[in-house]
């Protein structure tokens, strides 16, 4: 089957982009075509594929689909949110949307660019949970609020959080990459204490901001996750280390966004939504396969101003 898409990213956080209102596939194809898209030794590649889905009569303007590079769809990608709201307000003529995830809403809105030319998009989600059975854990504590996690292979203190996806945001001195691999890789195993996996993040608290790197579920490191981010953002006011109602820089390694959160568990992002390209692809979802793509357009300008706005 052919399919349009466009390439973008969050922060850094790089997927295609399909248009699906119209598009009526059975969840396995979509696994297929996430498998052949979002594969890095593929013709695209990415940290997932996002979908943007119908409106609905219960409020919601539009939806977002995603999914991950192994297939497995999320509960929610906040990075991949941002540009799935730019798409969704292109397309129907609108500013500010609320947003239906997989488990859960979302409110989005066009705001001021964060830098000349980068398209900036701020996003509301939660409420934030703490509770272990929302984040996946089987242990018998009701909730891990910087504290290490029996049967976990770390020593670490972690916050626990579903935002809705499941998140262990660990604040560290230095972020160490291995260390945060193996632990990654550890949970992708799907082991009986986390059986869903988790995204697993190290944070170095910088004054009042927040470095974060994450390994993702489904994926591995990512230059950034927008979810893991905002877990992060509110673990940092949880656990009293910023007060709620702080905006903060969130700095990862593929740029920054701000974020801010409340006592309630309500997180906002404000950060790009940056489009590369528009192309279209021939994919086998059965044998999650695809053709080099036909790129139509590139949208240089904006590459080039989010490269201005991050110098690497
Ligand atoms: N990159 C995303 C999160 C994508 C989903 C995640 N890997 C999961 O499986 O929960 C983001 O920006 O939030």
């Amino acid at each position: 089957m052919r399919l349009a898409f466009i390439k973008c990213h969050g922060s850094g956080n790089d997927f295609p982009l399909i248009d699906a209102r119209a598009l009526d596939l059975p969840d396995a194809d979509w696994a297929g075509v996430a498998r052949a898209l979002a594969d890095r030794a593929g013709p695209v590649g990415g940290d997932g594929l996002l979908l943007l889905t119908a409106g609905d009569d219960a409020g919601h303007d539009f939806g977002m689909r995603m999914f991950n590079s192994d297939g497995s769809e999320a509960e929610t990608c906040l990075n991949g949110l941002r540009c799935v709201a730019r798409l969704g307000f292109e397309l129907l003529g609108v500013d500010a949307a609320r947003v239906r995830l997989k488990t859960s809403s979302a409110e989005v809105a066009r705001a001021e660019p964060l830098a000349p030319g980068v398209v900036t998009i701020c996003e509301t989600a939660g409420p934030a949970s703490t509770r272990t059975g929302a984040v996946g854990l089987r242990i018998a504590a009701e909730t891990v609020i910087d504290a290490a996690i029996p049967g976990l292979p770390s020593t670490r203190a972690f916050t626990a959080v579903a935002m809705p996806n499941p998140h262990l945001v660990a604040f560290v001195d230095a972020v160490d990459e291995a260390e945060l691999t193996a632990l990654g890789d550890w949970c992708e195993a799907g082991p009986g204490l986390i059986p869903a996996r988790a995204n697993v993040s190290f944070v170095e608290l910088r004054g009042q901001d927040l470095f974060v790197r994450t390994y993702e579920r489904g994926v591995g490191l990512t230059d950034s996750c927008g979810s893991a981010m905002a877990s992060a953002v509110y673990a940092a006011g949880r656990t009293g280390r910023v007060p709620f109602g702080t905006t903060m820089k969130v700095f990862n390694k593929g740029g920054l966004v701000m974020g801010s959160s409340d006592a309630a568990g309500m997180v906002t992002i404000l950060g790009n939504a940056t489009f590369l390209y528009d192309a279209s692809i021939e994919v086998d979802p059965a044998l999650a396969t695809a053709e080099p793509p036909l790129v139509h357009a590139r949208r240089e300008d904006e590459a080039a101003a989010w490269a201005a706005a991050i110098p690497a």
